[in-house]
Formats: structure tokens, sequence, C-alpha cells
């Protein structure tokens, strides 16, 4: 199979975990006969100090022609620290969402019995954790209009949804709850006491849930959702929201998983698909090698998963739980004997490559290992 990919790595520790993934599916292709080309590609703060724009056009051009995009993440403390910046990272990444229409973007959370110790609940309640969550990703909040008084002390940021717009993406979601793997649940994560968005939310969720009679329906209000994750998650199995609430709730619930730096995710649309790690461009941590890179690796076979490529997505998250079952874990699940994001990249390089595991050369790897930072 041939691919074309655009991969754009981003700022802070995008880079940094966007070569694992690369440094995978080159490991992938060489083992199962696939060319991946790879064209990379400018945004965020990088883009701004190189062009003076977040999102150069030709960016979204590569985005449009390519059957993927691979991104890291972007963001940089000197637009964070200063509210009255004109130019910002994160509309390069807004922009590109819209550009690209990515309507849905997909969080699948999973819990890892060797990573159980670090989520605040028992084991019991973790066991089998298995929810998807769907955010709505180009309208909403973080789409409105945006206004600042001119004396500077009256702010104010409209949230608009339309029914097309939560029409599409429930139609997703409704279809994924009815796949064979899925207990058939949706819930509706919403404010709708309150606002009068996640009213028609409800009213479009509650009419469209008609055409689904195999999937259970249930409406959450947004701060007992909050609630009922860190409580008790087996509860979900396909979570339902708008763009803010899905934001917060997906890092909220990468707690149950272990790490911000362990969850995936793909942004799907009308055309080509967008993969990447929920998390952000963890700036204290660029260019020290200590971030982890399974948020972007599973990402990664979230790509090969939609190209088709079913075996080999899973021998990625076989290496994944592979490397975390054997200790080789980075910084933020074990902070004193960490290994760094780039062995954790060959180590599942190496196991992708390996046809006995049980042979991958892990002495060589401690020597890689850190001792302190
Ligand atoms: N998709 C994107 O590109 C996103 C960009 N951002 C941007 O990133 C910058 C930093 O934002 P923050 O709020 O600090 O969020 P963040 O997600 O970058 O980091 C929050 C915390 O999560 C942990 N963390 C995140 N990724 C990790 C990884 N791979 N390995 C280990 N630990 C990890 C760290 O403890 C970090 O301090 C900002 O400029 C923000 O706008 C934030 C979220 C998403
Ligand atoms: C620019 C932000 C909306 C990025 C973010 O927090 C996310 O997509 O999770
Ligand atoms: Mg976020």
């Amino acid at each position: 199979m041939q691919k074309n990919i655009t991969v754009i790595e981003g700022d802070g520790i995008g880079p940094e975990v966007t070569r694992q993934s690369v440094k995978i599916l080159n490991a992938i292709a060489a083992q199962f006969n696939h060319t991946f080309n790879y064209t990379y590609h400018l945004m965020g703060a990088v883009a701004i100090d190189k062009t003076g724009n977040p999102l150069p056009d030709e960016t979204i051009e590569s985005c449009l022609n390519s059957d993927a995009v691979l991104f890291g993440a972007i963001g940089h403390p000197k637009y964070d620290n200063d509210p009255t910046a004109k130019v910002r990272p994160e509309q390069g990444l807004l922009k590109l969402r819209k550009s690209l229409q990515l309507f849905a973007n997909i969080r699948p959370v999973n819990t890892y019995p060797a990573l159980q110790h670090l989520a605040p609940l028992k084991a019991e309640k973790l066991e089998g954790v298995d929810f998807i969550i769907f955010r709505e990703l180009t309208g909403g909040i973080y789409f409105g209009k945006k206004e600042l008084s001119e004396d500077g002390t009256k702010a104010s940021d409209d949230c608009v949804y339309t029914t097309p717009e939560i029409e599409r993406i429930a139609h997703l979601a409704f279809q994924y709850a009815q796949k064979p793997e899925r207990r058939k649940k949706l819930t509706l994560v919403d404010k709708a006491n309150v606002l009068e968005t996640s009213r028609l939310w409800r009213k479009v969720v509650q009419e469209i849930s008609k055409q689904y009679p195999d999937v259970a329906v249930d409406y959450m209000f947004v701060d007992n959702a909050s609630m009922q994750i860190m409580l008790n998650p087996k509860q979900f199995d396909i979570v339902l929201t708008e763009n803010m609430f899905g934001d917060i709730i997906s890092d909220e619930a990468s707690v149950l998983s272990g790490s911000l730096g362990l969850l995936p995710s793909a942004s799907v649309g009308t055309g080509t698909v967008l993969f990447e790690p929920i998390h952000g461009s963890y700036p204290q941590a660029a260019g020290k090698d200590i971030a982890n890179p399974l948020g972007s690796i599973l990402s990664a076979a979230m790509m090969l998963e939609h190209f088709g490529l079913s075996t080999e997505a899973a021998l990625v998250r076989e290496a994944v739980k592979w490397t975390l079952e054997n200790g080789f874990v980075s910084k933020d699940i074990e902070p004193v004997n960490f290994y760094f994001t780039s062995t954790i990249g060959d180590l599942i390089s190496d196991y992708v490559k390996s046809t006995d595991h049980e042979r991958i050369n892990v002495e060589n790897v401690q020597l890689r290992k850190s001792t302190i930072i």
C-alpha cells in the first residue's frame, strides 16, 4: 500500500513525539511492504516565527491533497503569556480543523493494568474502562464571535450551534455505538438546564436516536459527567458532546489511563483525516526527550486502522502494551527511572520489526534509560 501523509510536528514536544510515530510507521512500512511518503509542513508558533502566519496556505494545500495528516501539537508560552497578542498558534489549529471540515474528534479512553496504580480509583473500577469521546470540533464557543470592548473591560465569546452541525456528529457517534464491539450506549453530555445550545443538542439527539433503536441513550449534565468519569467510568460507552466540554472532559479522562501523554485521537470530517495526541505542546518538556510519545504513537495506530491496516494497527498497540508491561515508560509514568522519548520509540520500532519479541535486546536498552534529569 502507498500513502501520502502530511506531517505537522508543530511546537514544544510536538516534533519529538511525532518523530517517534514516523519511526514506527517506517518500521511498519518495512515489515509489511508499504510505502508511506511524508511531506512536512509548518503550523503554530514555529510557523508564525518563520512566516508570520500560524497556518501557511501550503500547509492547508498539502493536508487537502494527502491521504492523512499526522499532527503533534502547537502552542508557546510567549503567546500564552501575552493576552494582547494578535496572532496566536492556536488560530492555526482551529483554522486547519475548519479548512479540513474536521467536525468530529474521536478520543478513545482505555486503561492499562500496568498503570492502574497511577489512577485515583480502585483497580476494579478501572479494569475494562473503554469509552470513546466524540467531541464536536468545528463549532461552539471556540469558533463564535469574539469581542473585547474598546476600553478593554468587557469581553465575550459567542457559542453557536446549528442543527446540521449537531446532526452530522450525532449520526457518526450513533453509528459507532452500533458497531459489534461496542456496548450500544450513547451518553450526550451537555448543560441543557442552562444553555440554549445544549437544549438544541438534546432536541436533535432525541430526534436522531429514533433511527438507532438498538442504542440506549442517556443524557448527563457536564458537571455531573465530570464527576461520573472519575467515580464510575465503566458506565460510559460512547460519549457525545460539544467542542469545549469534550476538550475538558477528555483531558480529565486521561487521568484514568495514567497520563495525558497516553491518549490518541482522530479528527474526521468530509475529507482528509487528521491524527493527533490529545495533549498540547507541553513546553516545559520541549527538547528534553522526556515526553510520553504513546499518545502520538497510538494516533498513528488509528491512522493505520483508517488505512484499513488492522493487523498493523494491532501490532503497534501490542508493542505499546509491551513497553508498559515491561516498565519501558516515560517520566510522567515513572519520574525517576524513566526511559527517554526516543528510546521508547526505538523499542516499539524494534518490537514491530522483530519476529521474536522475546529476543529484543533490552539489555542494550537499559543503557539508554535515564538516571536523573
Ligand atoms: N492540540 C494542541 O495542539 C493543543 C495545544 N495546546 C497548547 O499547548 C500549550 C501548553 O498547554 P497546557 O495547558 O500546558 O497543556 P499540555 O497538554 O501541553 O500539558 C499539560 C500537562 O500534561 C502533561 N503532559 C502533556 N503531554 C504530555 C506528554 N506527551 N508526556 C507527558 N506529560 C504530558 C504535563 O504534565 C503537562 O504539564 C499551550 O500553548 C496550549 O494552548 C493545548 C492543548 C492541545
Ligand atoms: C487550541 C485548543 C482548542 C486545543 C485543544 O485543547 C485541543 O484540541 O484539545
Ligand atoms: Mg485540549
